[in-house]
């Protein structure tokens, strides 16, 4: 087995672990709303963090919900962690929020786990599933409460139907299965809403990158990465064209 493969199981031990651990705290009804939500990004943090610490002892970890440390950016390892991506769905009572653990090694999306834990699944690059058949109508998902406009705008010009589901990786994993066949953002997101899913899908033969083309890179200073495309591979070129059309439309 590869190290990497190593670091793949564990990813995928530790999103399974916390996503579990996500449903039996809102299953307790001890707390619901903002509370729940809250709660729920802490809880997951706090178990991923010390079970990071243990598996891979001094290893950097980048946390939505930590202090951020520069000093990950002299390593070549870092673990990119969102606990709860889609902390609104799921402090909604809905199934579209996810668990993602990711491993950057030298700023590559190398390692990545998605827990889906309202469905059961956990999708990582240990075992990359194989690409499903393509939609008809094409179904693009979007932010249910952002949708990027040049995703609103491509599916009118050409048909596509658009699906709105919350959570990065909720809707990254749609794409991986085959319920949706493109899933386009723009207008802001952080690295841990991004790299696990990014990783996936990258494992299991998808187009992957930024909204201009260019690749996603991780372990930055800036941990903004506001903008991200995922879509079959022959699909890119003419998705990538229209956003291009759709900037200049703008200008
Ligand atoms: N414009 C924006 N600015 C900052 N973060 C954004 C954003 N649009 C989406 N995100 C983040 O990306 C994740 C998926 O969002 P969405 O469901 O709207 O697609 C969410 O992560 P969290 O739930 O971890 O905060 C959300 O906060
Ligand atoms: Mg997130």
């Amino acid at each position: 087995m590869s190290d990497t493969n190593a670091d793949s199981l564990l990813a995928r031990r530790i999103a399974e672990a916390a996503g579990k651990l996500l449903l039996t705290l809102r299953d307790s009804g001890m707390f619901s709303g903002k509370a729940l939500g809250d709660a729920g990004d802490q809880i997951a943090n706090a178990m991923i963090l010390r079970a990071l610490a243990q598996e891979r002892p001094g290893e950097a970890v980048l946390s939505e919900e930590s202090a951020d440390c520069s000093d990950r950016l002299n390593c070549s390892r870092v673990w990119i962690v969102d606990p709860l991506d889609g902390t609104r769905e799921y402090s909604e009572g809905r199934d579209d929020w996810a668990v993602h653990i990711a491993l950057a090694i030298d700023g590559q999306p190398a390692v990545g786990a998605v827990a889906l834990p309202e469905m059961g699944i956990t999708l990582a690059t240990d075992t990359p599933p194989a690409l499903p058949r393509t939609n008809d109508p094409v179904r693009m998902v979007v932010s249910r409460t952002r949708p990027a406009p040049e995703a609103v705008a491509i599916a009118e010009q050409t048909g596509a139907e658009l699906v709105p589901m919350g959570s990065a990786g909720a809707k990254a994993m749609a794409v991986v299965r085959g319920e949706a066949d493109i899933y386009l953002h723009s207008g802001g997101q952080y690295e841990w809403d991004s790299c696990a899913p990014i990783a996936v899908a990258r494992a299991a033969g998808l187009h992957v990158s930024r909204i201009d083309g260019s690749p996603m890179v991780y372990n930055m200073a800036e941990v903004w990465l506001p903008d991200l495309l995922i879509c079959r591979k022959e699909a890119a070129p003419a998705l990538l064209a229209s956003v291009r059309d759709f900037a200049q439309g703008a200008r």
